[in-house]
């Protein structure tokens, strides 16, 4: 269960019963969250209480699970990172930059493949509600869909307790627990990874599409100002000539140059994340080439790349009639949700973009229409 809050908790309590049905009611498809960012709070919690007790209880063999301590952060330095995200409001922050800090102590709780699979179950069942195959047999509770398609990405990390390769198959057999076609996997890549870790990730991503999994894609992403973009183009041409769709963070900061933005959009993506400092050049070439945007609103507004709703790219695109899709990004240091960044396009102003629920029933539409499936 994710706890709502900030803006994404003023829209959707500015709205009426219907219009909340009315959200409900649509298909919807979350096309760019991030796995090690949605983990349901009470998940964290729960992973965060047994590192401490783990940290405490084994100090001299240092294990948990099989990763060991000793590679991870100390268990202070993790219970502080936690509490920031624990905090009832999300997190604060200064400015984008900052948000990428929030990570390590994540890390350090998801370095298993147990505690991987554990929180990929529970991202997969905060977007998809209770439709698991196995479902009825193995619960009783059933909870609310937020999305009808789900596609989640993640950076594949080599731990002490798997490989990279280990890292994307433990993903892939939870979401194998839902009907085909309700989930695809992304494989991100990391501004920050070396070329030989960028060629492994997306030689991972092409043998798991090979066998038939449900990886369809590879991802750019992390901190945008870190790494040349010039370096990463042959391992976004090799995921394409593989078959692979790529989607890829792009313009995120007014320090993101322009020349760097075409370069990204050289490579050829499928769909875009955020695009939101794009000059002339770029908005036509992306409106030339129907390149379709990933929109995650509250991410914006928070990591202050965006200082109102009203001066928010989406209405450049919505006024073109171009294709976007409205995502999550992070659940977790955002609080909120696919309903609730729906809420955020049909509440009124200034709480919301104050659209029509015809405008909002499209826009969904887009969304499903824009699927790498
Ligand atoms: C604010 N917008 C954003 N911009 C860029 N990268 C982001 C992001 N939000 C998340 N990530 C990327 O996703 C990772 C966490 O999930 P995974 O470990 O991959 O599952 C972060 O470490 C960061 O690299």
């Amino acid at each position: 269960m994710t706890t709502i809050a900030g803006p994404a908790a003023a829209a959707l309590s500015s709205l009426s019963a219907d219009q909340l049905t009315f959200i409900r009611s649509l298909p919807k498809a979350e096309l760019h969250a991030h796995l090690n960012g949605c983990i349901p709070i009470t998940v964290l919690r729960e992973l965060a209480h047994e590192y401490a007790r783990s940290s405490a209880a084994d100090s001299s063999a240092k294990s948990i699970g099989s990763a060991t301590l000793s590679s991870l952060l100390s268990n202070d330095a993790v219970q502080s990172g936690i509490q920031q995200l624990l905090s009832s409001e999300g997190v604060k922050l200064e400015k984008i930059t900052d948000f990428f800090g929030l990570f390590p102590s994540i890390y350090a709780l998801t370095s298993t493949k147990e505690a991987l699979g554990r929180v990929t179950r529970a991202v997969l069942e905060s977007f998809l509600g209770t439709s698991r195959v196995d479902e009825d047999i193995h619960r009783g509770t059933a909870s609310q869909a937020e999305c009808a398609y789900l596609e989640l990405r993640s950076t594949p990390r080599q731990t002490d307790g798997m490989t990279r390769e280990e890292y994307v198959r433990t993903i892939v057999e939870e979401a194998e627990w839902y009907p085909p076609g309700k989930v695809g996997i992304i494989v991100s890549l990391d501004r920050k990874m070396s070329g030989e870790v960028m060629d492994e990730c997306v030689e991972v991503a092409s043998k798991l599409r090979k066998e038939g999994k449900a990886v369809v894609g590879v991802d750019l992403c992390g901190d945008p100002l870190a790494g040349d973009v010039v370096d990463f183009e042959r391992y976004f041409r090799r995921a394409k000539e593989v078959g692979l769709k790529v989607t890829l963070h792009v313009a995120e900061t007014t320090s993101n140059s322009c020349e760097e933005t075409l370069k990204l959009l050289s490579y050829g993506p499928d769909r875009l994340g955020h695009a939101t400092f794009l000059d002339d050049d770029a908005i036509d070439y992306v409106v030339k080439n129907k390149i379709p945007i990933e929109i995650c609103l509250t991410s914006n507004l928070l990591c202050k790349t965006v200082s109102s709703l009203d001066e928010h790219h989406i209405r450049h695109y919505l006024k073109h009639n171009h294709p976007i899709s409205i995502c999550t990004d992070d659940t977790l240091p955002f609080r909120t949700t696919s309903t609730a960044e729906y809420a955020l396009l049909l509440a009124k102003l200034p709480l919301g973009l104050g659209l029509s629920e015809g405008d909002v029933e499209k826009i969904a539409r887009m969304g499903m229409e824009h699927r790498f499936v």
